[in-house]
């Protein structure tokens, strides 16, 4: 690649579009990033990077950092996520076979705290103008309504070679915007057992079980997957739009296929500031008969009142917090967890910030920092060496990119990267492997943590349109 890379960044009219950042979830290929009405959403691609290995973080840092630096940034917005932004997804492990990515989009439409942008990313020669992105915007939307977010209202003339050339297959930007209630149900949708039985998951915690009570370790995450076959195809847009309506603790994530929402934040970096929401702990909001009866009152009780949810919680904070520390200036949690309320689970939750320091003159970059939190208590167990040894032994799975990083990453090193959890891998337009975890301790059932598993695949299955 000679050419240099460029970027514009212009200010769109966040109020000509109400329903903010979802109403962009209308392609099944966009790259997508969201919480409420806020977040990325990115469109086509120009560059990617892929990595294997103990080493994929740091070495998508290094790449991105040499991408960026001599890069010709024309940004009249300046906030976290504008100019140059790489989508993200990351193995769960160093020994998979999985490839790690960052991918470049070719547009990129920004909201947060009442501004709302549009970046156009480049290698090729030529002037980047408010009118060529906004016509590529269109093109990617296949509409010609892009010019309505303009602040000023002023419809620009559109590059003739581009503009109107819609994109076969996507629908008009508002098409996404409302909820569509009931969920519409997958016709002839089928599940399928992953890569173990239930009974031989089953087996594989009680065996986790003994393991910690032989004091070799502390506290392990075994996941399982299940494979959906939906005929009528997957609607990955759809399935975006569901999950960002319905989970609005959570953020939706859509990168190459790996899409869900996750109630967990591994790191989000804004400046000198980082941020980080661990869960540990775990509810189902169904009752035994099926509804979503159970009040806050007993999950406090359930949750924050248990010794064995409140160990698994403590295990999971300061396996973070000791991670951050050698980062960090200054560093506060909450002492009380809170009980994070979502329409499937109740989770124990907690909060942390600190104050980066710079290390050699810098600031570590999110990547660096993911590079010393990933994997965290919360997805692979303490100490995470015995840890990591046996979920290899006993999930027979390779995660891929489930409890793996993901997220996006901008030029100045913000960036926000959830834990990638209740998700799934669209692996082919009929096929969607959907994944589901749970920290096991002493005590831990094995019956109760499959049940809990199901609590856990139900945000992808009802957006999927499959009821359990
Ligand atoms: C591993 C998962 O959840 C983790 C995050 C929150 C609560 C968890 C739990 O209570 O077991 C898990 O540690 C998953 O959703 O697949």
């Amino acid at each position: 690649m000679t050419s240099t890379f460029r970027t514009l960044t212009v200010p769109l009219d966040g109020k000509a579009s109400p329903g903010g950042l979802p109403q962009f979830l209308v392609r099944d290929d966009v790259l997508c990033w969201s919480r409420r009405e806020a977040g990325l959403v990115g469109f086509g691609e120009i560059t990617r990077f892929t990595t294997t290995g103990p080493d994929r973080f740091l070495e998508a840092d290094i790449w991105w950092r040499h991408l960026v630096i001599e890069a010709d940034i024309t940004d009249s917005v300046e906030l976290p996520g504008t100019g140059p932004v790489a989508f993200g997804s990351f193995a769960f492990s160093k020994k998979s076979a999985h490839e790690s990515r960052l991918i470049v989009p070719e547009i990129v439409v920004g909201f947060r705290d009442g501004h709302a942008w549009l970046t156009q990313l480049t290698f090729d020669d030529g002037v980047l103008t408010e009118a060529g992105a906004l016509a590529a915007l269109d093109r990617w939307l296949g509409s010609g309504s892009a010019s309505a977010f303009l602040p000023d209202g002023d419809v620009p003339t559109s590059d003739p070679d581009v503009a109107g050339d819609g994109t076969p297959g996507a629908q008009p930007p508002g098409a996404g915007a409302a909820v569509v209630r009931p969920l519409p149900l997958a016709a002839g949708a089928t599940l399928h057992t992953g890569s173990l039985s239930e009974e031989d998951w089953m087996a594989a915690v009680a065996a986790g079980v003994a393991e910690i009570r032989t004091g070799a370790l502390e506290k392990l995450v075994l996941a399982r997957d299940i494979v959906a076959t939906v005929p009528t195809g997957v609607n990955a847009a759809q399935v975006l739009r569901e999950l960002s309506a319905r989970y609005r603790e959570c953020w939706t994530y859509g990168v190459d296929g790996l899409v869900g929402a996750t109630p967990e934040m591994l790191i989000q970096v804004e400046g000198r500031t980082a941020q980080a929401r661990v869960l540990a702990g775990t509810l189902d909001r169904r009752d035994a008969h099926g509804q979503a009866g159970i009040p806050m009152d007993y999950a406090e009780r359930v949750l924050a009142g248990s010794e064995k949810q409140r160990h698994e919680h403590e295990i999971a904070i300061q396996s973070l917090t000791s991670q951050l520390a050698p980062f960090s200036e200054a560093m506060n949690a909450h002492d009380e967890p809170f009980i994070l309320e979502l329409p499937n689970v109740w989770h124990l939750a907690s909060d942390v910030k600190a104050e980066l320091a710079e290390v050699e003159g810098h600031v570590p970059t999110c990547l660096a920092l993911i590079n010393a939190l990933h994997p965290t208590a919360a997805v692979c167990g303490t100490p995470t060496l015995v840890a990591g040894a046996l979920i290899r032994k006993l999930e027979h799975l390779d995660r891929g990119p489930y409890a793996g990083p993901v997220g996006w990453l901008d030029a100045a090193g913000n960036g926000e990267w959830g834990i990638a959890l209740r998700g799934a891998v669209i692996e082919d337009p009929q096929t969607v492997r959907l994944y589901a975890g749970c920290g096991i301790v002493d005590g831990s059932q094995p019956e109760a943590e499959l049940a809990e598993t199901w609590a856990k695949f139900r945000p992808m299955l009802e957006s999927l349109g499959i009821s359990n």
